[in-house]
């Protein structure tokens, strides 16, 4: 374990082995969050028919041409075209029908009068609503003065004009939000077929680990990497399964592993990755070669996130990465290493977080040990204008135990493996956080 691995050759080793999952057909809910695998294709256009976008009259436009509230249009009433009637109406010279929002456009009409331009039927001033049809159904009939008139098409949504039959509405690689989501729905899809989210199995182990909930005796600490750890697989876009601590102990360990596998397409273990006596996931799962495959255990030239295990097991080799235990190292190391793995196996462009550069605010330089890329916690403020540069600073100490310094970043600041100073006002990497 003498050789020294940097991070983006630890990663290129992870990526290697990754392959996107098998596509499965998913209800639309059920697919948020995951990547189209084929174009979908409109099969019939949007709206599907012209229809109003106001509450008022479908009329003729030649009959209210010139009209005003003085001089008024007077047309008659046929009746109501709510939405999703299919009311056989007819628009002739001097007639109109009361038409609500979203309704097909009758045949003979062109266009649609507000009835706020109108009498609203009633004989008197301008109307500000309709009559409601439970109210008086007699509304839907005698006569209506328009009071201004309308070109041809106006408040008509044509047939089409949102999308049409036979283009594509999504293209295969899209990830499925709310609003892609709605246009699945609008064209008629119940499903599709998606890359879907993988299920991260997270194992904590250490034998001083105790739940949140439950008092802590001597020499305890609760478990917080396996609740961090499923929450950013989450917030990956994963589906997390998460394992109580594992004592620490190898055969327990192993057999837990085991029985995980079942339900996994990433495993992720914190703790026990190091030189210790009880360093337990290197004992249970370090050197197995053999047709269950392996994890090798390394070092890399970062901190935090030295100490790291990686490897493909079992019978579908499955990959496991073996986080060390410290809590930031362990949050750092998945989103360096488990969030690209969840986004390769989604179908997705592994590297999520793009740098941004900021210019280091403070007072004091941040120093960092020559040789490794440091990872320390940051808190970002976005240019005032947008083509300007941002700043970020230190939040809390380098120490790997500083969880409360950790909750409030909102990034993290990258010290090159070359640099082992930043000084206020230099510009640094910023990796922004959600
Ligand atoms: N002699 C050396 N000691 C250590 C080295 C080294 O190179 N030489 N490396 C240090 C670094 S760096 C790290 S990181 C840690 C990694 O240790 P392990 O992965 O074996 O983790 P543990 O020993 O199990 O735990 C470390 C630390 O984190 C706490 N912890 C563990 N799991 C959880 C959890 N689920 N929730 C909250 N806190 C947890 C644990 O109690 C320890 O305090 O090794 C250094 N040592
Ligand atoms: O490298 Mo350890 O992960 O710093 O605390």
């Amino acid at each position: 374990m003498s050789e020294i691995w940097s991070v983006d050759e630890h990663l290129a080793d992870v990526l290697r082995g990754i392959r996107p999952l098998e596509p499965i057909e998913l209800n639309l809910l059920d697919a948020q969050g995951c990547v189209l695998l084929d174009d979908v294709v409109v099969p019939a256009s949007l709206p599907p028919f012209d229809n109003s976008s106001m509450d008022g009259y479908a009329v003729r436009p030649v009959d209210v041409e010139g009209c005003t509230e003085q001089y008024p249009a007077v047309l008659t009433v046929l009746g109501d075209i709510a939405a999703g009637s299919d009311e056989p109406l007819t628009v002739g010279p001097g007639q109109a029908a009361r038409i609500m929002t979203g309704a097909a456009l009758p045949p003979g009409a062109e266009a649609v009068v507000p009835v706020e331009w109108t009498d609203g039927g009633t004989g008197g001033g301008p109307a500000d609503s309709m009559t409601a049809h439970s109210a008086d159904p007699a509304a839907a009939s005698g006569e209506v003065r328009v009071h201004r008139s309308v070109t041809p098409g106006q408040y008509v949504r044509p047939r089409g004009s949102d999308v049409q039959a036979g283009t594509v509405a999504l293209k295969a690689g899209t990830v499925l939000g709310p609003p892609q989501i709605g246009l699945l729905a609008a064209i008629g899809r119940a499903s599709v077929t998606v890359r879907p989210r993988p299920r991260v199995v997270v194992l904590s182990t250490g034998s001083e680990l105790v739940p949140p909930g439950r008092e802590l005796g001597p020499g305890q600490i609760h478990d917080s990497n396996s609740y961090v750890l499923a929450a950013a697989a989450r917030a990956a876009g994963a589906e997390a399964y998460r394992v109580g601590a594992v004592t620490d102990d190898a055969d327990v360990l192993r057999a837990t592993v085991e029985d995980q596998l079942i339900r996994a397409d990433v495993l992720v273990t914190s703790g026990g990755v190091s030189v210790g006596a009880y360093d337990v996931v290197k004992e249970a799962l370090g050197g197995i070669e053999g047709p269950d495959g392996s994890v090798s255990f390394r070092r890399l030239a970062m901190q935090p996130g030295k100490p790291q295990g990686f490897g493909l097991i079992g019978a579908d080799r499955t990959p496991l990465l073996a986080l060390p235990g410290n809590p930031v190292s362990s949050y750092v190391s998945f989103e360096l290493f488990v969030r690209p793995v969840v986004r390769a196996l989604m179908g997705l462009e592994p590297a999520s977080r793009t740098p941004v550069r900021a210019r280091l605010a403070g007072e004091e330089p941040l120093r960092s040990p020559a040789g490794k890329r440091q990872f320390l916690r940051g808190a970002y403020e976005p240019p005032e204008r947008g083509d300007g540069v941002g700043t970020v600073r230190a939040v809390g100490g380098a120490g790997s135990h500083l969880i409360a310094a950790l909750a409030q970043a909102d990034a993290l600041l990258v010290v090159p493996e070359d640099a082992e100073q930043v000084a206020p006002g230099d510009s640094v990497d910023v990796l922004l956080l959600d």
